[in-house]
């Protein structure tokens, strides 16, 4: 039987922090990733993708912001929307296109896709996820003073605007998911983790201001549709202990008591690496396969040729 692979791409394989946002940058880059993903598709995996939206739901916020005098704001659920509205409309496209030049004429779906919150989530009282540009130290601390955002350093790579995300509780219309994937359909679902939503007394949903982290919707994605494989696509090819530090070391494959006690030492960043690593542990504690590696190396490293792999048994 084919093996079944949930793909978390990065919002920053989409668009990376030195590239300018035009439509046209993150076109290609969505191109460049459905080229990798066919490929995996034409060794015969079953394939469901979910992706990020942190760059792209921060732009949408900044050009609400910018144009407030002439068109009203909408609340941050709704952008998380549009993001994965457009974001998913070019995966969409690119990937029918690429599977197209390899032979292949798999069915293709962008599920606009709802996640489930609890408004009591810890995550409001403390922001953790890092939404639109790098800011240097000071431009930051003067658009939070200006705006009253919270910023917070990003793994060492500048200073970003962090907004609340709290835990997925679960995927609205994963059982959906799973069957258009059962068929033979390639589902691209739950991005930017999904819209953020609680369920309300009445048992009727109500969107929800916050960025839910992909990496955990993911996981989460992965579990519901039963995969094999989670494969987290980022922009390093591993994960490294002491990351960023002269004896920085990279990871291979690890046994899932080395992912743990590393995670417990605090090697991995909140809103970075650190939700990768607590949903690609959480992954193979459940007997399944967690890779996390970079976009280019997709293929290799579901051949266990690269990037970082944590399975329960070695
Ligand atoms: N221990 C670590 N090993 C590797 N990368 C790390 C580590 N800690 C933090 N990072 C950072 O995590 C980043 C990837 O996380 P993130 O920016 O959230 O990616 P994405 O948008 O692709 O989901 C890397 O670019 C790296 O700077
Ligand atoms: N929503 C989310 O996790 O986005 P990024 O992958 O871009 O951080």
């Amino acid at each position: 039987m084919a093996q079944k692979v949930v793909i978390a791409l990065g919002g920053n394989a989409i668009l990376q922090p030195k590239q300018q946002a035009t439509y046209e940058n993150q076109l290609e880059n969505v191109r460049k990733s459905c080229e990798v993903i066919a490929r995996i598709v034409k060794q015969g995996y079953e394939v469901v993708i979910t992706h990020g939206n942190g760059p792209q739901v921060g732009n949408i916020l900044r050009q609400q912001d910018e144009a407030k005098e002439v068109v009203p704001q909408f609340p941050l659920d709704v952008c998380s929307a549009e993001s994965q509205g457009f974001i998913g409309y070019m995966m969409d496209q690119c990937l029918k296109n690429e599977l197209q030049k390899l032979g292949l004429n798999n069915a293709v779906t962008s599920m606009l896709t709802q996640t489930e919150v609890s408004r009591e989530d810890p995550a409001f009282q403390n922001p953790t996820k890092p939404i639109g540009v790098f800011y240097s130290e000071e431009e930051a601390n003067r658009l939070a003073g200006d705006k009253g955002w919270i910023v917070k350093e990003d793994a060492g790579r500048g200073w970003r605007r962090v907004v609340p995300s709290p835990m997925p509780k679960s995927i609205i219309g994963a059982d959906v998911i799973g069957s258009l994937t059962n068929q033979g359909a390639i589902v691209i679902a739950a991005g930017g983790g999904g819209i953020p939503v609680s369920r309300q007394a009445d048992g009727t949903l109500v969107g929800v201001e916050a960025v839910i982290d992909k990496d955990r919707s993911g996981y989460q994605l992965a579990q519901d549709v039963h995969a094999d494989v989670f494969m987290i696509l980022t922009d390093v090819q591993n994960v490294f202990v002491n990351y960023g530090k002269p004896d920085q070391k990279s990871l291979g494959t690890i046994s899932l008591k080395e992912a743990k006690q590393y995670a417990d030492e605090g090697q991995f960043s909140a809103g970075s690496m650190g939700p990768k690593m607590e949903s690609a542990i959480g992954f193979a504690e459940k007997g399944g396969t967690a890779v996390i590696c970079s976009l280019d190396q997709a293929d290799l490293a579901l051949d266990g040729k690269a990037g970082t792999r944590i399975t329960q048994d070695l």
